[in-house]
């Protein structure tokens, strides 16, 4: 990064947002691309601008920088900040292509997939149901080999400590429970390709993608581990009611997703989900439902995971959790 951006960023490191502000607005003035892509995030972000998607997309479109070419494709495949534009998603990527590797490389999965020209699957996996008691069905071969090492490429250089999301904090805190790093691809990341993935995880699931808080790429080193615990949270009225993982690589030991009132320790090979329910027929958690990743003996341990919710979000916000910028 480069100019105006740069210099910004600087100007907010020392909190002079002021300032930061205010030459970024002069460098979109003039059609500085760096300062549309950097207003373009800010405006997703909600917290030095107000939030404003449609007004992100514009500034993601007059910066026609290959970063904001990224985001606003995603935006375009999602509907995010304006209609959705599947054919305009993919027009882009063509366009880029040429110029940018990671377009380039969407464009190739997303020619690959068995999907409709709105980027719906019109091919799922069989399921197979694992256990008599609770809802747990593995799906073989959910994703393929290349679209689980795009999501982990795209995640490594993001992968950080997992957080949670404090509600009475209202920010994110260093979470107790789960030990592993993790990358969200919240809107600013739900690219195409991922959008893609994402509507194939909503269609296996029966839900919309709506519905999905935002994919996690979660990374387990040996000794990490995910402990016991509940996706379902206690007093939500819009409830976490499915889980959908999806393994990533396999060429770990350890780290099996463990059941803990079940007799179920179940390991899948690279592509494969697993999708669980986490609450009763009446809503609330089910304590039936509590699982863990058990630690890592060897090797890195990759896993995609996506908790559905009840209904999609009431609100613009989506479901509460501002996206990082990561
Ligand atoms: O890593 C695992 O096997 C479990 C992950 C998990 O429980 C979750 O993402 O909610
Ligand atoms: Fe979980």
């Amino acid at each position: 990064m480069a100019g105006v951006a740069a210099e910004a960023l600087a100007l907010l490191q020392r909190g002079d947002s002021a300032s930061a502000q205010a030459l970024v607005e002069a460098a979109c003035a003039r059609g500085d691309g760096d300062a549309l892509a950097m207003r373009a995030l800010w405006r997703v972000e909600g917290r030095l601008v107000p939030r404003d998607l449609i007004a992100a997309r514009a500034d993601l479109a007059a910066a026609n920088t290959i970063g904001a070419a990224r985001i606003l494709a995603g935006f375009l495949a999602a509907g995010t900040g304006g209609k959705r534009d599947w054919a305009g998603a993919l027009a882009m990527l063509d366009d880029w292509a040429s110029r940018d590797p990671v377009a380039a490389q969407q464009r190739a999965l997303i020619a690959a997939m068995a999907i409709d020209t709105k980027g719906d699957p019109i091919a799922l996996p069989t399921v197979k149901p694992l256990s008599d008691s609770l809802m747990i069905l593995a799906l073989p071969g959910l994703l393929t080999a290349p679209e689980c090492d795009l999501l982990a490429a795209l995640s490594d250089r993001r992968l950080r400590p997992a957080l949670i999301f404090h509600e009475g904090q209202k920010r994110f805190v260093a979470d107790p429970i789960r030990d592993s790093d993790a990358a969200g691809f919240p809107i600013v990341s739900e690219w195409p390709a991922i959008h893609a993935i994402n509507r194939r995880l909503a269609a296996v699931s029966g839900t919309t993608v709506e519905q999905g808080e935002t994919l996690q790429v979660l990374r387990y080193r040996p000794g990490q581990q995910y402990r016991p615990h509940l996706d379902a949270v206690p007093g939500l009225t819009n409830q976490r009611s499915l889980t959908l993982l999806v393994y990533l690589n396999d060429d770990y030991q350890g780290g099996e997703t463990h059941f803990t009132r079940l007799p179920l320790t179940h390991r899948g090979r690279k592509g494969d989900g697993l999708l669980f329910a986490n609450t009763l027929p009446d809503g609330r958690p089910d304590p039936m439902s509590e699982h863990a990743g058990l630690p890592v003996q060897a090797g890195l341990k990759l896993i995609a995971s996506r908790w559905i919710r009840q209904r999609p979000p009431e609100s613009p916000d989506g479901f509460g959790q501002h996206e990082a910028m990561a």
